[in-house]
């Protein structure tokens, strides 16, 4: 599903997350239902969450805008993989990029830092976040490809053409 075409076709229904993400993975576009996770530069919940089954979910990690360490890097890319996570959008930064951007997984995120981040636990888990001028809450689907990322309330389907 183009983003595009959404727009033209639903565009009461979405709304545009304006950040400038950059796209790591080898798969750019994907859509599926929401879960969050709060927690600035720190991935102890991101990486527990991940750790559970995804069943084709997208997890968005508000990460305070933070490009200072990274939340996320090739082992738990592979871990997200691995449990069928659709996809991860990150309000922070990533590391090992060029593993990364080598696997069969699907990252918008800020940046890169080579520095790794805290590990405290700190944060929360399945609640709305809001960034880019957007807010992503648990259960809500959100549609990303290469012009961008856009959230809806539910399930969009495009017209017959
Ligand atoms: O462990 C971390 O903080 C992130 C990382 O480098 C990885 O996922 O490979």
């Amino acid at each position: 599903m183009k983003t595009a075409d959404l727009v033209d076709s639903h565009d009461a229904e979405v709304a545009f997350c304006h950040l400038p993400f950059l796209s790591f993975g080898q798969i750019s576009s994907f859509n599926g239902p929401i879960q969050t996770v709060k927690s600035f530069e720190d991935n102890v919940l991101l990486k527990a969450e991940l750790s559970k089954p995804g069943n084709g979910r997208i997890l968005v990690v508000d990460g305070g805008g933070s490009t200072r360490l990274a939340i996320l890097g090739d082992i738990i890319a592979g871990i997200m993989h691995d449990n069928h996570w659709a996809g991860i959008i990150i309000n922070g930064a990533i590391r090992d990029s060029e593993e990364v951007n080598a696997m069969e997984v699907a990252v918008r995120c800020l940046g890169t830092s080579p520095k790794k981040s805290a590990k405290t636990g700190d944060g929360q888990v399945g609640i709305p976040v809001s960034f880019g001028g957007v807010t992503f809450a648990p259960g809500h689907w959100v549609y990303v490809d290469a012009d961008g990322v856009l959230v809806a309330r539910k399930q969009l389907v495009l017209p017959e053409e």
